[in-house]
């Protein structure tokens, strides 16, 4: 069997990525005229906590101002994945890797690589609010200041401004940016901590189920945000709501026991997969 990566890089359309969809173990070949330009390289990825290995043989490209979502069961290995792109897992001591993750040509993983200055570009968004317990300015501000991107106050609060706009959240709070971010309810708490994560301007916001704690009126409000930042920011998903990766998500890749089994078109995915097993879980066989 060969030991080269096989690199799964999704089509644009139905039609090319049905004539394109390769052979298991073939690498999917990416559309020429795609606008889309690459944010991670992920070659060869494999995990292990002590000697459990959670993720093998990942490569995957994923690319600028798009949403992908992560799905597939419970333990299969998206959040592992998604810790490995801003180096969350270091902070977990039995963790071990090997390979490639690279963003704009610089291998994450590398001793040299800055962890806060990586973390600063590639923000993370949890399954659960976050807000630090502070006011809702200070939510936002804190960040920028400490990476000293503002100093004058008058920057802070057009920062802190553009941070609450661009996360839907400012004529909610504009009259109470001094009351703890706390006080908000759970959907508001989660725009704030979006709000928070792109006000230090990152390339990449990670969500691990940023949803699943959430009201049906305030997961439809968070769905609409992602659709408008991804204008700005790209976007990696973890979900296990598979009609949020279809209304959301451009790409999907599919995780099952800690491989990528398909990574595709979301549409292309949902309507006509290319594997079994991943006609399997859509269909709901197994999850
Ligand atoms: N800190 C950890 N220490 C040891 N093993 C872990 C740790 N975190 C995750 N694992 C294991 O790694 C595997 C992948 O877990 P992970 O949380 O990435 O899966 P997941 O697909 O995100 O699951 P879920 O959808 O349930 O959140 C599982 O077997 C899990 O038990």
């Amino acid at each position: 069997m060969s030991t080269q990566a096989t690199v799964q890089t999704p089509g644009q359309s139905a039609e090319r990525v049905e004539q394109q969809t390769p052979a298991v173990g073939q690498p999917y070949t990416r559309n020429s005229e795609a606008s889309h330009e690459l944010s991670i390289r992920v070659r060869d990825l494999n995990l292990w906590y002590g000697k459990s290995q959670a993720l093998s043989n990942i490569s995957i490209d994923l690319f600028q101002k798009n949403v992908t979502a992560l799905i597939g069961p419970s333990g299969c290995g998206k959040s592992t994945f998604l810790r490995c792109l801003n180096r969350m897992n270091d902070l977990i001591p039995s963790v071990s890797i090997s390979g490639l993750v690279e963003m704009d040509g610089r291998d994450v993983n590398a001793a040299k690589m800055d962890e806060v200055a990586l973390r600063r570009r590639v923000g993370m968004v949890f399954q659960k609010p976050n807000p630090f317990p502070k006011s809702i300015y200070e939510n936002i501000a804190y960040a920028p200041r400490m990476h000293d991107m503002v100093s004058r106050k008058a920057d802070q609060d057009e920062l802190v401004e553009k941070a609450l706009r661009d996360s839907g959240l400012w004529n909610e709070v504009k009259d109470k940016l001094q009351e703890p971010g706390t006080s908000l309810s759970g959907g508001q708490q989660q725009r704030l901590c979006i709000a928070r994560a792109i006000a230090v301007q990152p390339d990449v916001i990670l969500m691990d189920e940023p949803t699943s704690a959430l009201d049906p009126i305030s997961t439809a409000t968070i769905e609409d945000l992602m659709d408008k930042l991804k204008e700005q920011f790209t976007i990696v998903t973890v979900t296990h709501n598979m009609q949020q990766a279809a209304r959301v998500a451009d790409y999907t890749a599919f995780f099952h026991l800690g491989e990528v089994i398909e990574y595709n078109d979301t549409k292309v995915m949902f309507s006509t997969p290319a594997q079994k097993k991943t006609e399997d879980y859509i269909s709901g066989r197994y999850g």
